[in-house]
């Protein structure tokens, strides 16, 4: 063959081969979301890269920081940004935030989910259209009020058995985090599942560890964004390892345990610094039970009022879920605004919003009184998300709102700071206590 001939054809063949890696790794565009998307307020990076290219020095733990001054602060209400081909819509105020959660049209995850795929497969939470709607509908009565009653004594074992192994640190300071990850293992796997896992007695860290190595992968591919794809990412060294992981969890993981141990986990930490908080918790406890060491019962969770202030006061500060997205199938129409091109990733970050000071006053100050019902009716019914809302919201709204996480029988002395980071909303250097009984 000519020289020159083989020349372009060679030029001409890896071309199309890198055009393909491009195309099957990025997001291409289309020239509607280039015209409409820069209507919208958002800080001007490269068009089409945009902030992408900053991602990866930003690292694990400054994320929501990166998050916060890019696309809260300077923006407020709504801030687009481009991510290597993928418009991004970041949505901040509750009246917004009620237009796209309360649509039954916006119900696609965003692309972020990707990276749970192999984790947590085609289930309720990755799943969409007839799938979703059909595995929702049977899921949802599972979680009804009165079929959990039937679970209570076995949560009620489970929880004996947490607070035994509180104690047994015997006035030490330890980290609660793996007990209190145990706890709601046991606790979820048995009431949502049936599955007795028994994990409070089990010595071995390996879940645990597992969990978090998978965790700290998803954020890793969400800061790396060339590894969202898939295949790129299944022939890296982390991807191979991070398959291997996903296989173990299986077998066990479920959606629930890691947000409920992560609440368990905050409101411990709050109830060592507030001395005077704890105190008015343990005496509803008191007028409820006095000296009587008999297991709850449902009608008693309904006098704990105070302790429902508590655990919503810890979802407004820690939201378990800190972040989540919608993939737009249509164009989204807020008010007063462009309309928000279809194929955009509609992002909605509770951290943020639960700590907008034009909602909560001293937004950092931890107080149960926020949520009294006059302090409620005051403020936009979406300006409080830990569960999402709408047709998508958490299907274990219900069971959490519904749970006793104190009991009467120890108490929280003192806790070192912890820090938060990662895909859940967990103390990034864990927390250490120390537990004094009552008697
Ligand atoms: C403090 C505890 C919890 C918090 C803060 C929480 C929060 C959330 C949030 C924010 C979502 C929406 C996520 C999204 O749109 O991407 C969600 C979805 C979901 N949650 Fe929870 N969750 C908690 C506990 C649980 C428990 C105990 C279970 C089950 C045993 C559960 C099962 C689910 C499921 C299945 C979905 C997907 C629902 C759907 O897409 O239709 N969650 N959760």
């Amino acid at each position: 063959m000519n020289p020159l001939l083989l020349f372009f054809v060679s030029i001409l063949l890896v071309s199309a081969i890198l055009l393909i890696v491009l195309y099957t790794t990025f997001y291409v565009p289309s020239l509607k979301q280039l015209l409409v998307f820069r209507r919208l307020p958002g800080p001007r990076y490269f068009p089409v890269i945009g902030a992408a290219y900053e991602l990866p020095f930003v690292g694990y733990a400054g994320v929501f920081k990166w998050l916060k001054a890019t696309a809260v602060d300077r923006f407020k209400r709504i801030c687009s940004v481009w991510m290597m081909g993928l418009p991004v819509v970041f949505i901040n105020s509750p009246q917004d935030i009620e237009v796209i959660l309360s649509s039954m049209k916006c119900i696609d995850k965003g692309e972020e989910y990707l990276t749970l795929k192999t984790w947590l497969n085609e289930g309720l939470l990755l799943s969409t259209g007839n799938k979703w709607h059909v595995r929702r509908k049977l899921l949802t009565p599972t979680f009804h009020f009165r079929i959990l009653e039937d679970k209570a004594p076995t949560m009620i074992t489970s929880a004996r058995r947490f607070v035994d192994k509180l104690l047994g640190e015997g006035g030490k300071p330890f980290d609660p985090f793996d007990k209190v990850s145990r706890c709601t293992l046991d606790v979820v796997c048995e009431a949502a599942m049936g599955v007795k896992l028994n994990a409070q007695n089990n010595q071995s860290s390996h879940y645990v560890a597992t969990i978090k190595r998978v965790s700290k992968a998803v954020i890793y591919r969400i800061l790396n964004m060339q590894f969202l794809s898939q295949w790129l990412w299944n022939i890296t060294p982390a991807g191979i390892r991070n398959n291997k992981d996903t296989k173990i969890l299986h077998d066990f993981t479920n959606k629930g345990h890691d947000t409920t141990a992560a609440l368990i986990l905050f409101a411990l930490f709050e109830l060592g610094h507030h001395p005077e908080i704890q105190e008015r918790a343990y005496q509803e406890q008191f007028e409820i039970f006095g000296d009587d060491p008999r297991d709850p019962t449902f009608s008693d969770i309904k006098c704990m009022t105070y302790l429902e202030l508590l655990i919503k006061e810890c979802l407004r500060l820690y939201p378990s879920v800190p972040y989540f997205s919608r993939r737009l199938g249509e164009d989204l129409h807020l008010k007063d605004l462009p309309p928000v091109p279809s194929g955009s990733n509609v992002v909605i970050m509770p951290i943020f919003l639960h700590r907008n000071p034009d909602y909560y006053p001293q937004p950092e100050r931890f107080d149960p009184d926020r949520f009294l019902p006059d302090e409620c009716t005051k403020r936009h019914p979406f300006a409080y998300i830990p569960f999402s809302a709408g047709p998508r919201n958490c299907i274990g709204e219900i069971p959490i709102s519904q749970s006793p996480i104190l009991t009467k029988s120890s108490k929280v002395g003192s806790v070192d700071q912890c820090r938060v980071s990662g895909l859940l909303h967990t103390p990034r250097r864990g927390c250490r206590m120390v537990l004094h009984p009552f008697y």
